[in-house]
């Protein structure tokens, strides 16, 4: 083949109609002396009530808006102090304090309540709505309070979103699918995961430093008849992809690009490195 030539024919890609492209990384979640221009965008985090990982105070500090979750809360009064010792509990638990405690506060501690109550913490009671999740609620408030109609930019990082109890990690994933247009990404320690709308060709970008080289590409929502990839060591090729079926997990990247195209919205999901 003459090097020229592109290494495949392009039979899969147009049978998809040509869409516009989104970009991705995972800038957010590197450490502040190697943190490039892109993980400067404006993004808010929502704690929920499950351990916090171990980079939740590098991505608190960053944050514009800072949400808990219902029990949540408690998760960041008992948890930033010890992900921070050898500073005052005292005046890291004043220091991390959430714009907001939003959810149906049947976990939410009374003191805990009171405390961030006394320093200023909107609190949302919704104890009413017993039909959408606590996560569900924190993302409408967010959306509904970011200024524009224009949400693209808005970015939703959520702390404590996988492991644990599985309804309510797919409630959790239902939520991406809820909000489909927006930037919702949901981690814990081990992985992250976010939402590929059919909309959009996507180019992710692997932040290798901190993510890799374990990833999934999920159709959790509807079967897809077409994806298209590349930039993984095994690629779609216009392919079937359903639960009974074939699915991507236990997948690898093998570049610093990957670009996802489907008739579905998937889900995307890569391991972080400890
Ligand atoms: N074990 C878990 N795994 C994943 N997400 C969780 C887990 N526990 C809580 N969450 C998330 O944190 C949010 C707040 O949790 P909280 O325990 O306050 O909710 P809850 O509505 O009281 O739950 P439930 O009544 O079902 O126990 C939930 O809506 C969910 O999104
Ligand atoms: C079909 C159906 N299944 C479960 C619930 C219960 N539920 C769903 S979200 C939520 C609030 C949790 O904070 C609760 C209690 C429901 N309402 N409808």
């Amino acid at each position: 083949m003459e090097p020229h030539h592109p290494r495949r024919a392009p039979t899969a890609a147009m049978d998809l109609p040509s869409r516009p492209a989104m970009s991705h990384s995972s800038a957010f979640l590197l450490p502040s002396s190697a943190t490039p221009a892109a993980s400067a965008d404006a993004y808010a985090v929502v704690v929920l009530n499950q351990r916090l990982p171990r980079f939740a105070p590098l991505l608190w500090d960053r944050a514009q808006v800072r949400v808990c979750a219902d029990g949540g809360a408690n998760r960041v009064f008992d948890g930033m102090p010890e992900l921070l010792p050898g500073h005052d509990p005292d005046d890291v638990r004043s220091r991390y304090k959430p714009d907001v405690i939003k959810g149906d506060m049947d976990s939410v501690r009374p003191e805990v309540k009171e405390y961030y109550s006394n320093l200023g913490t909107k609190i949302a009671d919704q104890s009413h709505d017993q039909d959408t999740t606590d996560l569900h609620k924190c993302v409408a408030f967010i959306t509904d309070n970011s200024p524009g109609s224009d949400k693209s930019n808005l970015c939703i990082l959520v702390l404590g979103a996988l492991g644990g109890r599985f309804d309510h990690e797919m409630g959790n994933i239902n939520v991406l699918h809820l909000f489909p247009n927006i930037k919702i990404v949901l981690l814990s320690d081990d992985c992250l995961i976010f939402l590929l709308p059919r909309t959009h060709t996507h180019n992710i970008h692997i932040e290798r430093s901190v993510e890799g080289p374990h990833c999934g590409l999920i159709p959790v929502g509807a079967p897809s008849t077409s994806t298209t990839t590349t930039g993984l060591r095994w690629n779609l090729d216009n392919t079937h992809m359903s639960f009974g079926g074939l699915i991507s997990t236990s997948n690898i990247v093998d570049e610093d690009q990957v670009m996802v195209t489907s008739d579905s919205d998937l889900i995307w999901t890569i391991s972080l490195r400890h």
